[in-house]
């Protein structure tokens, strides 16, 4: 038996255009133990993911604002405060960057995400103001609550799943995923990786995104 998986979505399980690589919906048929998909993107992308892919719902949400298997939702974090943050920066000039129709946003119950484009030094500087925390995914920057993680969402899964969170193998590419790593037992960072993420992975892998997840699921394969 394979051993369980955590796996971040954006830069791991995608090509470099953002685009879900094809080849996941064959290696995720393939594995014979759990798969959580453990992401900083809005509930509904990673249900979905695991809806179309045959997977059961074993999802980490917003960086571990929302955690969901198909028998229970979970959530943790201020997403009024991030509000609050969000609305202090557009009163000093600030633009969050995304269309009115807002999709990273719009079913985000935890947190909220600001584009790439954003001011990020004054983002930091209003958020350090509500003592909010801002993580940078490589894919936008999240005003989260401190102490939210997706590693914490992982422990409350593998204990559902009855698992130890150090059976699970986890791969990702930015600092979202330095917790997850630290509560798994192996984990890899694909070459696209940020600095974080590959100071807190055990295996940095040559190959970046689906090629380097698809080459760490061959070094743990049963
Ligand atoms: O939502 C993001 O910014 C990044 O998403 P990820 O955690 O799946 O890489
Ligand atoms: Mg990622």
């Amino acid at each position: 038996m394979s051993p369980p998986l955590a796996l971040d979505i954006d830069g791991t399980l995608t090509t470099p255009d953002g685009s879900l690589d094809p080849r996941l919906f064959d290696a995720l048929a393939a594995w014979d133990a759990p798969v959580v998909v453990a992401t900083g993107k809005s509930f509904p992308y990673p249900v979905a993911l695991c809806h179309f892919a045959g997977l059961p719902e074993r999802v980490v949400a917003e960086n571990g604002g929302v955690v969901c298997t198909p028998d229970t939702v979970r959530f943790a974090g201020d997403r009024e405060r991030a509000t609050r943050v969000i609305e202090t920066f557009e009163s000093r000039g600030g633009n969050v960057g995304w269309s009115d129709a807002d999709l990273v946003n719009r079913w985000r119950e935890t947190e909220l995400a600001v584009s790439m484009d954003a001011n990020e030094t004054l983002l930091r500087e209003v958020a350090a103001e509500f003592d909010m925390e801002v993580v940078d995914t490589g894919y936008a920057y999240h005003v989260k609550t401190p102490g939210v993680e997706k590693g914490e969402g992982l422990e409350l899964v593998a204990e559902e799943l009855g698992y130890d969170p150090d059976e699970f193998v986890a791969v990702g590419d930015s600092e979202n995923d330095a917790s997850t790593f630290a509560v798994a037992g192996r984990s890899f960072a694909v070459a696209n990786a940020d600095d974080i993420a590959k100071a807190a992975a055990d295996v940095v892998l040559a190959e970046g995104y689906m090629d380097g997840t698809l080459a760490a699921l061959d070094a743990v394969r049963d």
